[in-house]
């Protein structure tokens, strides 16, 4: 039989943070040709993904993400949101903090899916941290101040934050680093093993589409590379690890997804699956800051507290609903404020078509430079108040036939009254952290939103106004076996013969702290999946 270069038993469309997990551990078996498709860069074309401390350059460097706008959020203010996320090798998880955190007992049990609880996840997790060699970083006087604030108001010390209890914990949370160098899922899965001649990376590869015949059986990738249209053909299946705004999108692509939506952009529908697209959610985020009595002395949001804030929720009474990170100023503002001030400022129509952007942004940094604003970021802090257990519910929406073209994005970001409650109530026990005891030495004003603003009216017109993503978008291809879930606990894609989604979009309920691990745990399991099913 002869070797045709352009036929893969599984192709892996996305190389993020699940998708690199997966190429990794499927190419361990010499005799199974791998194909690993990335629309972004190599990521030793941008070293800064690479380094630890590179992550809040990572952050600004325009190629390093996907640049992406939600539909006005009646629920802030009426603004479109900036939803970026990280583009080329690793993905995600190649400019995000670092934070690695499993999520708790209970988030897994509110998923509700055989083969998914916290005892078969653990495992894969453990299998996991043994390749990328997590661990927190060492305490500071400024963080162990904090910790005494937060145990003042009623948060305890946890050293292990992955034991899967996180109500009311607080203590250093596991990163994905080694000395100088990031652990990404791309170093730590897939650049050991680039000379695996079963493996084939191609990175500038940009997915349209599946191929699907007369049986729903996917046949082949259509990609564009270099300008190029072409095509992979598929052996055995092929997997989905394009992100929870990408990887629904591709679906809808390929004729999989509601079939008026399709119809509607002229996509013929393959199979009617409403659900694709369907529960969107992420954690909107606040942040108030302090101007301190002294430069802070840490670099990484490196504590992380967990808590209840909201008293009569409707959720277990195991289960957290609020995350508190202490962000130190010094670490990533001057790149934060340089990636966001043109996202909020320039009209996201401008955003796309112009170098105004980039103009704000260099406009932004150069405000940095100047000594005595490097010393006064130095002193200032930042309480982070992240919504955990959002209630509300948005939508991916194919807006055109063109795979180039953005999904129409809607988080519905505090749609349910509910989310903006327990904001309001995390951003009360927030205040309650910084100006108890412990921080005293180190506190000073706060400087946002303020001490005037008290009430619950203006705390959730500040909401309102600063509201941000985390970056956790999840649940679009949701697992499960409820009405509206589009994989099976296999993570096959309903209706489809052989392809399967494997990443943050198959999440059902996002885990009340953050996304890399269990994004990471997923691509791990899925590895298992497919040998299982290959016999
Ligand atoms: C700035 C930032 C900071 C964050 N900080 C943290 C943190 O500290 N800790 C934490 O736990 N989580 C964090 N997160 C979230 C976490 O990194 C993500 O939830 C996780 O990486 C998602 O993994 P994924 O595999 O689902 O998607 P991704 O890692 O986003 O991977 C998807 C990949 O698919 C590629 N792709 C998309 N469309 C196509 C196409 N058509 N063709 C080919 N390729 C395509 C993308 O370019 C990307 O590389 C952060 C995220 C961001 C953006």
């Amino acid at each position: 039989m002869s070797f045709d270069p352009d036929v893969f038993d599984y192709v892996i469309l996305g190389g993020g943070s699940a998708g690199c997990v997966l190429a990794g551990r499927l190419s361990e078996d010499p005799s199974l040709r791998v194909l690993l498709l990335e629309t972004g860069d190599r990521a030793e074309r941008h070293p800064e993904s690479l380094r630890a401390d590179g992550y809040k350059d990572a952050f600004v460097n325009d190629e390093l993400l996907h640049h992406r706008f939600s539909a006005p959020q009646p629920g802030c203010a009426g603004r479109p949101l900036f939803l970026g996320s990280g583009r080329g090798m690793g993905g995600s998880g190649s400019i995000n903090a670092m934070v690695y955190l499993r999520g708790s007992e209970a988030d897994f049990h509110a998923w509700d899916v055989p083969g998914w609880g916290w005892s078969d996840v653990v495992p894969a997790y453990e299998q996991l941290e043994r390749v990328l060699d997590v661990r927190p970083r060492e305490p500071t006087a400024f963080t162990e101040a904090c910790i005494a604030s937060a145990e003042s108001v009623g948060f305890h010390r946890e050293r292990d934050l992955d034991n899967g209890h996180l109500l009311g914990a607080l203590g250093y949370e596991a990163m994905n680093y080694r000395g100088e160098q990031r652990r990404s899922a791309y170093v730590a899965f897939v650049q050991p093993h680039l000379d695996r001649i079963n493996l084939v990376v191609r990175t500038g590869a940009h997915v349209h589409r599946l191929v699907l015949d007369d049986r729903r059986r996917v046949v082949a990738v259509e990609y564009e590379e270099g300008g190029a249209r072409r095509t992979a053909k598929v052996r055995r299946e092929a997997v989905l690890c394009a992100g929870a705004l990408e990887s629904p999108k591709l679906l809808m692509l390929s004729g999989v997804g509601p079939r008026d939506v399709l119809r509607a952009h002229g996509v013929e529908p393959a199979f009617d699956l409403p659900g694709v697209g369907e529960n969107l959610h992420d954690h909107p985020n606040v942040q108030l800051f302090y101007y301190g009595k002294r430069a802070v002395d840490c670099n990484y949001p490196q504590l992380y507290g967990f808590h209840r804030a909201l008293a009569g929720s409707d959720l277990p009474p195991d289960q957290a609903d609020t995350c508190y990170v202490f962000y130190p100023a010094r670490s990533s503002f001057r790149e934060a404020t340089m990636r966001m001030v043109p996202a909020l400022t320039v009209p996201p129509a401008l955003y796309r078509r112009t170098r105004l952007p980039q103009v704000v942004k260099a406009g932004v940094g150069m405000a940095f430079r100047p000594g005595f604003v490097r010393r006064a970021v130095e002193r200032v802090y930042g309480l982070v108040v992240i919504l955990g257990k959002p209630k509300s519910r948005g939508t991916v929406r194919l807006a055109s036939a063109d795979p180039r073209a953005q999904a129409d994005i809607d988080p519905a970001y505090f749609a349910d009254p509910q989310d903006m409650e327990t904001m309001i109530a995390g951003v009360r026990l927030a205040r309650g952290i910084a100006d108890a005891e412990g921080l005293r030495p180190w506190g000073g004003p706060e400087v946002l939103p303020g001490r005037f603003v008290r009430s619950d009216r203006a705390l959730a017109a500040f909401v309102r106004r600063m509201a941000m993503t985390t970056y956790h978008y999840a649940g679009t291809c949701r697992m499960g076996q409820v009405a509206g879930s589009v994989v099976d606990a296999q993570l096959r894609v309903r209706g489809v013969e052989n392809l399967r989604v494997a990443d943050a979009s198959i999440i059902p309920e996002v885990p009340v702290s953050a996304l890399n691990a269990p994004s990471m745990m997923i691509g791990w399991r899925a590895a298992d999946l497919l040998r299982a099913a290959a016999g």
